[in-house]
């Protein structure tokens, strides 16, 4: 249990002894707080979600920033035919940890995989290792979740709930645990367009749900579904809040804190600018928008643009760690809950974001692309779905005869129906607003050091959106599609013989118009010379007007 009284903890290889005050408080041999740093220096952390995108910059950054951190735990599951370990040593080779490498080449010593499969009973860990976590780790990371918008509810009130509540119940039986951090999303309570920092009342009982889904088959649930999500977009969003809610429950026995952040992108600054592996979110619409793939999609110009940058969020998690920890005898017992977005502070808008992601893949286009890259948004359903088919659908077509006509397999069409299936998933987030309220992300921050605040930055008034935008379209092209930057005047020949291509094109399809139609028909012809004699004339009016003011 981890309420405990008092406690002294050795700060490890600092050899710096701190101790709760009576507050609650770990305080320093001085009396004063500890560094964020120093409160992890001998520490056991436990995450979950390790090999996830914001797990491994969780990872990196713990290991670069508190390097006296003792050991990390990391629960991984093996998959695609890896074993957990091979797993996680591929992780640790990848460009993100470049920093962490160069300073500590031993960095891997920190960390133990530990075999877990979430959604079985008791997240399938064994004995020995139930015994060696609750012996000795002191604060969770709960990362771990699907975040497919289309999972079906089973599997994602399995993972995004049930485990959960098997996760919380591990960590009752921890005997020196101080803080359990769940990473839950700004959108979980997305059906109100208000959202405070509480843990609103959950749209259904959890536990009544799970039983009655228990033994529902499999077509029976996806019938019911759209009912029981109600006026949630999607079975992601429905369980995050049902998980909240159960994290909630369990904040009388445990120190809890609960971040929510909104829509996390590349990194802002660490390890480095750009930083993205993934294709979720606006990742791939930048992504297909940069290829010349997406030339339309659904959103509102005016509407913020929630993103907020991954190493953010974890500095913010990072602190909310320490914070919770530090604090956990003051605490009434509620979780606190951190709203971590930007739109409330630095507001950017979906506009911007258009403008600022096409002129960034104009300067770094993307290498092969289909099209030139130039994506417009609307809120308009009807334009919307005449671009689709005028820019999408009907290129689709021409490339894919193309294909078929030169002996390959045509693909354009299947890529375009995913595409649309995706960008339909999304359309719900880019066209409407919400108000995150952020005060205990401000809390947080006074509560930091002027080092810390500096180490562990998640001061969003300082981003700039623009240069953050290039970076991030940058990103996509280095580190998601591992294009190389010496590439680009390849590319930007490419994107001028597109050019090219679409002005013979356009003068081939005005020629046929004009075969097809006016020279065929008397008719056409004639509306043709009374376009053209018209236009005439009206030149010659403007000529005389203009001679005669001279
Ligand atoms: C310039 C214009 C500017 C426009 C501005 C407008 C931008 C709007 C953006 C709005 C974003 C809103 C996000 C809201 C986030 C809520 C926050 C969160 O809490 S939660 C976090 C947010 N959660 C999410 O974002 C999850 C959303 N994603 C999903 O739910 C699913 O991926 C799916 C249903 C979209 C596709 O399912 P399915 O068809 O079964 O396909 P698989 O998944 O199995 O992937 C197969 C392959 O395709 C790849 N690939 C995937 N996506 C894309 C893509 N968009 N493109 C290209 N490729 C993509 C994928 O890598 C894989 O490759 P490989 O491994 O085979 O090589
Ligand atoms: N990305 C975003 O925009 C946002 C994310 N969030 C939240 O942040 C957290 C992390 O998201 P993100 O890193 O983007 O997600 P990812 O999909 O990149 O990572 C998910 C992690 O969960 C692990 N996992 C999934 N299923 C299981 C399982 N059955 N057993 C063990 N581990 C499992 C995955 O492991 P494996 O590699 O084995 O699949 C992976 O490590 C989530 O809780 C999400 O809700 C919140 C707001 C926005």
């Amino acid at each position: 249990m981890i309420r405990e009284r008092s406690c002294i903890v050795k700060a490890g290889g600092t050899g710096r002894a701190t101790q709760m005050g009576k507050t609650g408080e770990e305080t320093g041999a001085d009396g004063s707080m500890v560094s964020i740093a120093d409160y992890y220096a001998g520490k056991n952390v436990l995450i979950t979600g390790a090999t996830g995108f914001m797990g491994k910059v969780l990872v990196e950054k713990l290991l670069r920033s508190c390097p006296e951190v003792q050991t990390l735990y990391l629960l991984v599951r093996p998959k695609a035919g890896q074993s957990m370990h091979e797993r996680v040593s591929d992780m640790m080779k990848c460009k993100l940890f470049d920093r962490v490498r160069e300073d500590n080449p031993d960095f891997h010593q920190k960390i133990v995989p530990i075999s877990s499969e979430l959604t079985q009973p008791a997240l399938a860990i064994s004995p020995e290792d139930v015994e060696r976590l609750t012996s000795c780790v002191n604060i969770i990371f709960h990362c771990a979740a699907t975040i497919r918008f289309d999972e079906p509810l089973k599997h994602a009130l399995q993972l995004n709930v049930m485990a959960t509540q098997q996760l919380l119940n591990l960590a009752q039986q921890m005997h020196h645990l101080q803080a359990f951090i769940h990473i839950s999303t700004a959108y979980a309570n997305c059906n109100r367009r208000h959202i405070d920092e509480i843990i609103y009342p959950p749209p259904v009982e959890p536990k009544k749900l799970i039983d009655s889904l228990e033994w529902m088959e499999d077509s029976i649930v996806r019938d019911i579904t759209p009912r029981l999500i109600g006026d949630r977009p999607n079975t992601y969003t429905y369980t995050k809040a049902l998980a909240e809610c159960v994290v909630q429950r369990e904040s009388s026995k445990l120190s809890i804190g609960i971040i929510r952040p909104s829509i996390v992108g590349a990194s802002w600054q660490e390890p480095f600018p750009g930083w993205i592996d993934n294709f979720n979110g606006p990742s791939g619409v930048f992504i297909a928008a940069g290829k010349g793939i997406l030339r339309t999609m659904r959103a509102n110009n005016d509407a913020v643009a929630d993103l907020i940058p991954v190493d953010v969020v974890i500095n913010l998690t990072l602190a909310a760690g320490w914070y919770t920890a530090v604090h956990r005898l003051t605490f009434p017992p509620a979780a606190l809950v951190y709203n971590c977005t930007t739109g409330g502070i630095n507001p950017f808008h979906w506009g911007e974001i258009e403008h600022h992601v096409m002129s960034s893949f104009k300067r770094n286009p993307l290498e092969q692309a289909f099209r030139r890259p130039n994506a417009n948004i609307t809120s308009n359903y009807l334009m919307n779905q005449y671009w689709i088919l005028v820019s999408h659908k009907f290129p689709a077509l021409i490339y894919d005869l193309y294909l078929r006509l030169s002996g390959q397999k045509p693909q354009m069409m299947r890529i375009f129906n995913r595409l649309h299936k995706a960008i339909g998933l999304l359309e719900y987030f880019s066209s409407q607003d919400w108000e995150w309220n952020s005060e205990n992300m401000n809390m947080l921050m006074s509560h930091l050091s002027p080092e810390d605040r500096k180490t562990f930055n998640f001061d969003v008034r300082q981003l700039n959106w623009p240069e953050y935008i290039e970076n991030y379209c940058i990103g996509t092209k280095k580190y998601v599609l591992n294009e190389d930057m010496s590439d680009i005047p390849a590319a930007k020949q490419h994107l001028r013989k597109l050019r090219n291509i679409r002005y013979t094109f356009n003068t081939l399809l005005l020629v046929f118009i004009w075969r097809v139609f006016i020279a065929r028909s008397q008719m056409a012809r004639n509306i043709w010379y009374f376009v053209v004699s018209l236009c005439f004339k009206f030149l010659s009016y403007f000529r005389a007007s203009s001679t005669l003011t001279n």
